[in-house]
């Protein structure tokens, strides 16, 4: 689904984050990239998602080369795409139901977003994938009324109304207890299994990576110095990360 060859990435005058990484990923995968604070693991994900400019690489998604390609083919690209970060913005008076609506209707046409016109299919179609999420029972709720693990699955709920094949979930669970951890990364993992999406996902937590991650990277010194299926990191691999 992705390749991506000899990505670099320089912040101006010369700092080198991204040092010509290669990967390929597919759908299905979660992605669990683990790295120190300041490792690069967010621009990666920016580099990615076509939101920063590349120094030298090649990117190839689903077959095609979209190294170079314009602002309108980047604007179609990232209705495929979603962005799930620490703290997701919503409209924090509205519903669930409300928030996930209007990423309904953005992807229906943006007219239908402006004035907010909803059928009862559209309202169907919403309580639906709050219920893939398990939070039907929170669908009228105001968003700011919910806790930080399910505002973070009300994110992934307008990821998948979207339409997303390819999630980037830049740190997730930083700030969630261990249990909400849990349960944010199993729903990812569920999902990405179900609907054959490809997940990134960043973390700083090992354990998580571990359990969650069907294939794990270590990004240290702008390289990928772990590379491996999901399973216990020793301690070695945990030392050239960290
Ligand atoms: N817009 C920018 N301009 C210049 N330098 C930047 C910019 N964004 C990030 N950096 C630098 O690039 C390096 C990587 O940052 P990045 O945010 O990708 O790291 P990270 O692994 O996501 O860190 P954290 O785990 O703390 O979120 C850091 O040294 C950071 O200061």
């Amino acid at each position: 689904m992705i390749i991506v060859r000899n990505l670099s990435k320089t912040y101006p005058p010369d700092h080198r984050v991204l040092e010509r990484l290669s990967f390929q990923a597919d759908e299905g995968e979660l992605v669990a990239l683990l790295g120190a604070s300041g490792s690069g693991k967010t621009t990666l994900f920016r580099c990615l998602m076509l939101k920063e400019k590349w120094d030298d690489g090649q990117y190839i998604y689903d077959g095609k080369d979209i190294t170079g390609i314009g602002p309108w083919d980047k604007f179609k690209l990232r209705n495929q795409w979603a962005y799930l970060e620490e703290k997701p913005q919503f409209n924090p008076k509205k519903s669930a139901l409300k928030n996930v609506l209007g990423a309904l209707l953005f992807k229906k046409s943006v007219w239908r977003f402006i004035t907010n016109s909803v059928s009862q299919e559209d309202h169907m179609e919403a309580m639906d994938y709050l219920d893939r999420v398990g939070l039907l029972d929170k669908a009228h709720e105001p968003v700011e009324k919910l806790s930080g693990g399910e505002k973070q699955r009300v994110a992934l709920c307008r990821a998948l109304i979207k339409g997303a094949r390819v999630i980037y979930a830049d740190e997730p669970v930083s700030g969630l207890d261990p249990e909400a951890a849990s349960l944010v990364l199993q729903d990812l993992q569920t999902i990405c299994r179900r609907e054959k999406l490809l997940v990134f996902c960043s973390l700083h937590q090992v354990e998580l990576a571990e359990k969650f991650g069907s294939r794990i990277w270590g990004l240290s010194g702008g390289k990928f110095v772990v590379d491996i299926a999901g399973r216990r990191l020793t301690q070695r691999e945990k030392e050239l990360i960290f």
